[in-house]
């Protein structure tokens, strides 16, 4: 769970979760009701700078299509390829993440400033491990399909866990020809097979369409 040495730096004091408070970062699973084996839990990950409808959506949307138990929303200490010097504070972030989810079935979480990862891989990592029994899906929308092989070790996390993807506007086709979607191609299942993703041997992937919400933060962040 190593913080690599080729990511932009957090803003001050984020990594211990809380910014400024100088507290030590909060046990990771202190606030995860307990799981069953066999539990199906979406993992989707996300700067969440706000959280809006969009996520709510493709969150349902994958509950519904994916046959999942619960999302876990992980808001991010620092997404690895962004600047994140202006990005509000986790717990800023968080707090108005629980807001907007307010479903049962939705944890917005900041396990990964518990856990002290960053890169989606030693998340992914750490969660397999600690939970063997429970079938975790990660959950991304298409442009994060798009850009998916710059993330590190991007082929180990879909050899580790199924993924969805929640198609986006302007998106679709960018996604489909990412280096990511070729190299996975033969591992695409179809839509209609999503109720079984979770508990496919990875690599395995969905598209999943029926959302196609153009609500963006950048654009909220904007007034829009
Ligand atoms: N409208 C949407 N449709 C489908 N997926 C979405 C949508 N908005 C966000 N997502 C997905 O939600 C996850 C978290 O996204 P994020 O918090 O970056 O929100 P965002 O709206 O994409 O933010 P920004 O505009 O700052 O990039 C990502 O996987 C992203 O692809
Ligand atoms: O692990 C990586 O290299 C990596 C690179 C870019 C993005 N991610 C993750 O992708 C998720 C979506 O990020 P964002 O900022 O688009 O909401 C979030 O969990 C990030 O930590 C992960």
């Amino acid at each position: 769970m190593s913080e690599g040495a080729d990511a932009p730096p957090l803003p001050a004091g984020e990594r211990a979760g809380v910014r400024g408070s100088g507290a030590a970062p909060p046990a990771p699973f202190a606030r995860i009701p307990p799981l069953a084996p066999g539990m199906r839990i979406g993992l989707y990950g996300g700067s969440f700078n706000p959280a809006h409808e969009a996520h709510r959506a493709a969150s349902l949307l994958a509950l519904k299509k994916l046959r999942l138990d619960r999302v876990w929303w992980l808001v991010t200490p620092g997404n690895p390829l962004k600047d994140n010097r202006a990005l509000p504070p986790l717990a800023a972030r968080l707090a108005q993440a629980r807001a907007v989810a307010a479903h049962p079935a939705l944890l917005p979480t900041g396990l990964e400033a518990g856990l002290g990862t960053r890169f989606s891989y030693d998340t992914v990592d750490a969660l397999v491990r600690r939970f063997p029994r429970v079938h975790f899906v990660w959950l991304m929308g298409a442009d994060n399909l798009a850009s998916f092989h710059r993330w590190q070790h991007w082929r180990d996390i879909a050899a580790r866990v199924p993924i969805a993807v929640i198609d986006r506007p302007g998106c679709t086709f960018p996604a489909m020809a990412s280096p990511a979607a070729t190299a996975l191609a033969r591992r695409r299942v179809r839509e209609s097979e999503a109720g079984a993703l979770a508990t496919m041997r990875p690599p395995a992937w969905v598209f999943l369409h029926g959302l196609k919400s153009p609500l963006s933060s950048t654009r909220l962040r904007e007034g829009g």
